[in-house]
């Protein structure tokens, strides 16, 4: 599913009109239809006495309130009370608008202009809200955000026409006051906005209605966003869940290098090899400062421990990089991080393990803060494919020298404009995660929940899609591909234990 952006939507919206030759009328009529659907859909699941009110549109002076109108005469026809709200007097509406204007005079449906304070909400079953759509920009004026805010306190149901207003389509990011609806319709294509939080959160449950324009204009207008789902990604690299080969064996699936876990933070690579294994994986190696050997023995009955010499010391300090590099000669996988710590010369260190392997390679954790702490890393020896990096939004700032707020304000630039850059495949975790190709091609996730916004879940994380570089997926297809499972294995844990709390990063790598 294609992810627009307000003008994307914009030139999209143009060109059905002005060069394949469908008026906007046609357009608007399919989009208050699709709305008036919604609100019958809703009116239906209510009581036997809510169903008797009447809905209340909100009518405001762009399209989108045109757009209200349509839906207006559409649920009047369908035999549906409703009344009119404009936002501003009727006859300082222009174009379009005042066209809808005109037209639903003919019909007998009540109308009043907004005075702050003077509405009786109670009256009403539910609210349309067809003030603001993609043709809003900053924070709602007066009176929009004084109408915004009483209809938010009506705590009736709120059908967003399009998108709340007062939500940034791009973005996600909602203006101070900002529609809460319990339901959306998206016309034509889902908005960036609405698959980012706080967005997501403030459309309520999402339908996305054609109206006519064709999808396909997503291709020529270049449109590099995709929402990750399911059908999304079978349609992309094939079905996730296909069998395996009748004639597999281990061979077949790989084998991956996890350079994972210290003395205190053991526990990171433990999740992160037994997540590569259960993700699939032939063969896994969990690599780690020897004299920690004995103490792993057992933990990861499937994995190959690999103590590598560290001087007696139990440290990454003291494992040289190059022994590292030797050990990923004929593997088909490095996951570099989880639980490293971090250490004197270690950007050296890092840079050594860069550019003596060219296995496909994944840096999450502290090997993201030390390949922060270097200079710039774009002069570093260019690799055969892109590296998979996987921050979270504090290294993530770290990593682009912004802060962790100016991150998440716009999350899909923020990775876009990092993995163009410097030519990696970038994985800015959190809700709806954002994978980012130096291509340009964005894929915002589906999955997950807030119960895996917990200790070891990042660690999980990096095993699964450092298992599917293994498997030979191409990174930005394991990226993806890893990203989705691990929330759907999330999901699945929170639906089993009925709680997001309890959830576990141990209890993913099972569900997986
Ligand atoms: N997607 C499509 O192809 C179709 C979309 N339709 C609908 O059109 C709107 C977009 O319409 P547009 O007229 O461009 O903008 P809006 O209705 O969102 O609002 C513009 C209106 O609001 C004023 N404004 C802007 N910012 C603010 C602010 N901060 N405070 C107050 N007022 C503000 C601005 O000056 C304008 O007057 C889209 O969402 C769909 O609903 C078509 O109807 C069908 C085709
Ligand atoms: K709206």
């Amino acid at each position: 599913m294609y992810l627009v952006t307000a003008e994307q939507m914009r030139q999209i919206d143009r060109y059905t009109i002005d060069t394949i030759g469908i008026p906007a009328a046609v357009l608007m009529e399919n989009a208050g239809r699709a709305t008036a659907e919604e609100v019958l859909r809703i009116c239906n699941t209510l009581a036997d006495s809510e169903q008797r009110k009447p809905w209340l549109v909100l009518v405001g002076k762009g399209h989108n309130g045109a757009d209200g109108l349509v839906a207006a005469r559409h649920l009047h026809e369908h035999g549906a009370a409703v009344s009119l709200l404009y936002a501003f007097p009727p006859d300082t509406l222009h174009g379009e608008p005042a066209r809808q204007r005109d037209i639903i005079r003919h019909w007998p449906i009540p109308a009043g202009v907004y005075e702050p304070g003077a509405m009786d909400w109670s009256r009403f079953a539910g609210v349309v809200d067809a003030l603001l759509g993609t043709g809003f920009k900053g924070a709602p004026r007066e009176p929009l955000a004084s109408l915004i805010r009483e209809a938010n306190a009506s705590g009736l149901p709120i059908v967003a026409l399009d998108l709340p207003s007062g939500l940034d389509a791009d973005t996600g990011l909602a203006a101070e006051p900002c529609i809460r609806a319990s339901s959306t319709v998206a016309l034509a294509f889902l908005k960036r906005g609405q698959v980012q939080q706080p967005g997501a959160a403030l459309c309520g449950q999402i339908t996305v209605q054609p109206i006519g324009i064709p999808l396909h204009l997503a291709e020529r207008f270049q449109v590099s966003a995709r929402l990750a789902t399911k059908t999304e990604i079978t349609r992309e690299w094939g079905d996730p869940h296909a069998p395996r080969q009748a004639d597999a064996h281990k061979g077949t699936y790989g084998h991956a290098v996890m350079a994972a876990g210290s003395l205190a933070y053991s526990g990171a690579g433990l999740l992160a090899t037994r997540a590569a294994l259960r993700i699939g994986t032939g063969l896994v190696t969990w690599a780690h400062p020897g004299k920690l050997t004995e103490r792993l023995f057992g933990l990861a009955a499937e994995a190959i421990l690999q103590g590598l010499p560290d001087q007696g010391s139990g440290e990454w300090r003291s494992v040289a990089p190059e022994a590292l590099a030797a050990l990923t000669v004929g593997k088909q996988a490095l996951v570099l991080g989880p639980g490293l710590g971090r250490f004197e010369g270690d950007k050296a260190w890092l840079k050594q393990v860069w550019e003596h392997t060219d296995v496909p390679l994944l840096l999450d954790a502290d090997a993201l803060n030390m390949l922060a702490a270097a200079e710039d890393f774009t002069g570093w020896k260019k690799r055969s494919q892109p590296a998979i990096l996987t921050p979270h939004p504090g290294e993530m700032a770290r990593l682009s020298r912004m802060t962790a707020r100016e991150v998440q304000q716009n999350r899909i630039a923020a990775a876009s404009g990092f993995a163009q850059e410097h030519g990696v495949i970038l994985v800015l975790k959190g809700a709806n995660t954002v994978t980012a190709s130096p291509t340009g091609r964005i894929w915002v996730n589906s999955t997950g929940n807030p119960g895996m916004a917990a200790g070891g879940s990042g660690d999980v994380l990096a095993g699964v899609i450092g298992g599917l570089l293994a498997q030979g997926y191409e990174p930005e297809a394991a990226a993806v591909i890893g990203v989705w499972q691990h929330g759907a294995a999330g999901d699945k844990v929170r639906d089993a234990r009925q709680s997001e709390r309890s959830l576990l990063a141990g209890d993913i790598v099972e569900a997986l």
